[in-house]
């Protein structure tokens, strides 16, 4: 299939298509099969009038730009795009283990090794798209998947795919990751995916966004005000090296947060990752 990808003129009838995996604003995304090859992906399914309607497909040709050029282990290949009379298709890769936010759902948050590790994949690929003069800006549980390994990764094409109970009403309903500089309607650099990063790391590890408001606590407008204040605290049952860590990622200044290289190397990200390879069990 590898070498097949890059021929073109791919069409529905080289796949056998299975059940659906998530569906989100403009379609579904189905367990395909490439019948020559058997190998399986997952087949994202778009209406071109839902495109149309909601003015993305220009947003449509540079995610399909930028994805197709991306060769990560922690970044979801896309092995390439079709269209027939009605609708989009992109090939992708098959995440086996599906959703990282569906597993934070069920074990409520993760230990300091389950969390290091998932920073640590996570920080690599973002490096490998800042490298790139790549910028993610969407870094959140509902953008990541799971690997064969469980490794994670990043999933997203430039707007959210919503599987069917997604956790979180809407996509602009999630004030949560959002950076001050996007708050405050500033300019904005690869700086933000370190934000987002520190969002994650407190999520992982406590099960809540460190800014969230529920309705009753002042809600979005509330959030706003604590993002921009970098208004938190963190559990006592969070590590101080933990701590140490989202302090230096969630700063004001995109300039004065701690460079990806740096989080690798982190104290706590050395002491507490793990290694992959061991952990196949099915
Ligand atoms: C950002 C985003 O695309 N989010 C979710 C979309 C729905 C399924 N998508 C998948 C995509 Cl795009 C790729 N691989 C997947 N694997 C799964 C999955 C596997 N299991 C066991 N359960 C699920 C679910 N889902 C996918 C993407």
């Amino acid at each position: 299939f590898g070498g097949g990808m890059m021929r073109q003129g791919w069409s529905i009838d080289n796949f056998e298509v299975g059940r659906a995996l998530g569906k989100g604003k403009f379609g579904q995304v189905y367990l395909g099969r490439e019948k020559k090859s058997r190998f399986v992906v997952a087949l994202k399914v778009m209406f071109k009038e839902e495109l149309k309607k909601n003015g993305v497909e220009h947003q449509l040709r540079r995610e399909i730009e930028i994805q197709t050029h991306l060769r990560h282990p922690h970044i979801v290949r896309m092995y390439g795009v079709f269209h027939d009379a009605t609708k989009v298709y992109l090939i992708l890769e098959y995440a086996p283990r599906g959703e990282l936010y569906r597993l934070l759902e069920q074990k409520g948050h993760f230990n300091d090794a389950e969390t290091a590790t998932y920073v640590t994949e996570l920080a690599s690929a973002l490096i490998y798209c800042h490298e790139r003069k790549i910028i993610h800006r969407d870094i959140k549980p509902e953008n990541l998947l799971l690997g064969i390994y469980g490794e994670l990764k990043i999933a997203d094409f430039g707007w959210s795919v919503h599987s069917p109970n997604s956790r979180r009403a809407t996509m602009c309903g999630t004030l949560d990751y959002l950076a001050p500089e996007m708050v405050e309607n500033k300019p904005h650099d690869e700086t933000i995916d370190i934000w987002c990063l520190g969002i994650l790391v407190f999520e992982l590890l406590t099960g809540k966004a460190p800014f969230h408001c529920t309705d009753a606590e002042g809600g979005q407008m509330e959030t706003a005000r604590r993002i921009t204040h970098i208004s938190y605290t963190c559990p006592p049952s969070m590590s101080e090296g933990a701590a140490d860590l989202i302090r230096q990622l969630l700063v004001y200044l995109g300039s004065h947060r701690l460079p990806l290289k740096q989080v690798l190397a982190h104290p706590w990200i050395v002491a507490n990752k793990q290694d992959r390879s061991r952990q196949l069990t099915i």
